[in-house]
């Protein structure tokens, strides 16, 4: 009888698995300035750029999204930088991440890991983000179908009850201050100082479809969910990743070029707007 241990292995597998193939895919030598993201995923994918030669990760730089990556880097003995110090007009070749949910238009939920902003600030600052994750995290019927916490929020503290109200005036069927970990009273605080908010949504629609008005009933796209939030008082950055994709404009795309998935049979698929999931 499979355990919860087998489970937990299946899963780490395939985040191993959708790191290495991501890496050996979309690393190239001649890059220089690379973005890691947060959370258990990209664990593995620093382990895949460390497995690399020295000769050719040494010419690379490596920019975090938090604490947590920040310590990645060093630990792994990378190069580390800051996005502050990437002179304008310059961008990263390349930043990898990993995601809550991917939904069919490579629309994201991020920030499970409370590293949303830095996140955004970070995969929109690549030439391409690349999206790694585990099989859990594919999104057929819309996002909020597998990652039912809600779309994370980075909040100000001060604006947290206004922001509250205007959630629940755009239809959210849930939305609450998210707690600090256990041990910790009081809210999460993320490495911004501010706190999140997870708001619960029915699920959002990849597009609009023909003669939908967009948030009736709660119902709201992707696109036209995300323009509400971003614009509410208080709000630093909301955890929808959306819009254009890298191969679609030039600079400050949301969305990845691709997203990896470990499968639980232990193939790694491959999802694109182009070809889909493969
Ligand atoms: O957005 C994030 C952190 O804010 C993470 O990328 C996301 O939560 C996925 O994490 P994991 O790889 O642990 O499943």
């Amino acid at each position: 009888m499979a355990t919860a241990n087998d489970a937990a292995a299946l899963i780490e597998e395939s985040k191993r698995l959708a790191a290495f193939q991501a890496v050996a895919d979309h690393l190239s030598p001649s890059y220089r300035h690379i973005g890691i993201g947060s959370g258990s995923t990209v664990v593995h994918v620093v382990a895949a750029i460390s497995s690399l030669s020295p000769s050719i990760t040494s010419a690379m730089t490596f920019y975090p999204t938090g604490a947590q990556s920040e310590a990645l880097i060093e630990d792994a003995g990378l190069r580390l930088a800051y996005i502050n110090k990437l002179p304008p007009g310059v961008q990263l070749d390349v930043c990898f991440d990993g995601a809550d949910e991917v939904d069919s238009a490579l629309n994201l939920i991020k920030g499970g890991g409370a590293c949303l902003w830095q996140e955004k600030i970070v995969a929109s600052a690549a030439k391409k983000f690349v999206c790694v994750a585990d099989f859990r995290k594919i999104s057929e019927g819309g996002l909020g179908t597998e990652w039912k916490k809600g779309v994370p929020i980075e909040v100000l503290p001060m604006a947290a009850p206004r922001v509250l109200d205007e959630l629940k005036r755009l239809g959210a069927q849930g939305a609450k201050i998210r707690s600090g970990l256990p041990g910790k009273a009081g809210a999460c605080v993320t490495d911004n100082g501010l706190w999140i908010v997870d708001a619960v949504f029915k699920p959002l629609l990849a597009k609009a479809e023909e003669g939908y008005e967009d948030g009736k009933d709660g119902v709201w796209t992707v696109d036209g969910l995300a323009d509400k939030l971003i614009k509410i008082p208080g709000v630093a950055e909301i955890g929808l990743f959306y819009g254009k994709s890298g191969l679609e404009v030039e600079s400050g795309a949301q969305k990845p070029v691709a997203a990896y998935f470990g499968m639980a049979d232990g193939s790694v698929k491959v999802q694109t707007l182009e070809k889909g999931l493969v």
